[in-house]
């Protein structure tokens, strides 16, 4: 495995491999590793020839008061699991050969990044953004891998592809979850033992949702207050956003209709933690 820190070298790999016919899988990741990045680096290697890991936590997707400076990290542990897991190339690149002082391009999709995280995190998708589009441009891959755990990420990635006609195909990848059914997060690191019980309550107010709809509940507000009150009761909890949308569309739903997307985002404790359901009322 190559550590490569310098975009001039990673396009030159890329250019490189693509002349020999390689096809190349990309997995974008701000490291501190766990089983959920592994799974979308296992998914790549039985679809590509080569696979690139990028690990680099990007400042312009954090907003001033949020957790850019504490965000776990640890180059050494991830450098090894990623070996294990037979990655090719970890892309490594500084803060400042992402961003020299002359940098000024904003990438922007509109619409559905103004709810959920996107209301709650102004600006966030906007870095997101920008810093895909340059991993891409960099790492010049045939497919790249996103977790379904940061489901609007995943919508706003898609939506960038198709608009700016991009040529490279997006594969969503399953949330992977702990035994209990908490989401595996970096952020989970955060959670004190006692916190880390409440942090099961995410998965179960999902699954609250889901039998609801199951049983025929079709009205959203019903639902929401269901799971809020399952949430809330539990310690250490604040809720920042509980949304239904169209899976497709991501627009914002009353009543539940098709396949919906239920997501959340609960504060437990200093940790913010998102999760979502995909569901199909009959
Ligand atoms: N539990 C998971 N299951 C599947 N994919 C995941 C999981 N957690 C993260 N990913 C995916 O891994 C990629 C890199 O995510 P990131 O490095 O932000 O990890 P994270 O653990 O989600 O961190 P954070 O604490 O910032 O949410 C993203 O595409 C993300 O959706
Ligand atoms: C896609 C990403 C690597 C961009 O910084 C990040 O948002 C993440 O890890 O999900
Ligand atoms: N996994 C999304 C990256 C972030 O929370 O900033």
């Amino acid at each position: 495995m190559v550590v490569v820190q310098k975009i001039q070298e990673m396009k030159e790999i890329a250019k490189k491999l693509k002349k020999e016919g390689k096809s190349i899988g990309f997995v974008p990741t701000m490291g501190y590793l766990h089983e959920g990045h592994l799974s979308l680096v296992r998914l790549s290697k039985q679809q590509n020839d080569i696979t690139i890991m990028s690990i680099f936590v990007n400042p312009i997707q954090f907003g001033p008061n949020e957790d850019y400076d504490r965000y776990p990290r640890d180059f050494e542990r991830d450098k090894s699991l990623a070996e294990k897991e037979g990655v090719d190339y970890i892309f490594y690149p500084s803060v400042e050969e992402m961003y020299p002082e002359d940098f000024k391009t904003v990438v922007s999709v509109k619409k559905i990044t103004e709810i959920m995280c996107g209301k709650s995190r102004p600006g966030h998708f906007d870095g997101v953004a920008t810093v895909v589009l340059k991993l891409f441009n960099i790492v010049n891959p045939d497919r790249a891998y996103f977790g379904q755990k940061d489901a609007q990420q995943l919508a706003v990635i898609k939506q960038m592809v198709k608009d700016l006609n991009l040529d490279v195909e997006i594969v969503p990848c399953p949330i992977v979850r702990e035994q209990d059914g908490l989401a595996m997060s970096s952020r989970n690191v955060y959670l004190s033992e006692e916190e880390r019980k409440s942090a099961t309550v995410l998965y179960r107010a999902l699954n609250l949702a889901k039998e609801m709809i199951e049983k025929g509940q079709k009205d959203v507000s019903s639902i929401k207050r269901a799971m809020e009150e399952m949430i809330l009761k539990e310690k250490y909890t604040k809720i920042d956003y509980i949304e239904f949308v169209n899976n497709d569309t991501f627009e914002i739903i009353s009543k539940v209709e098709g396949k919906v997307l239920i997501a959340l985002a609960v504060f437990v404790g200093k940790a913010r933690l998102i999760d979502n359901i995909v569901v199909e009322a009959k």
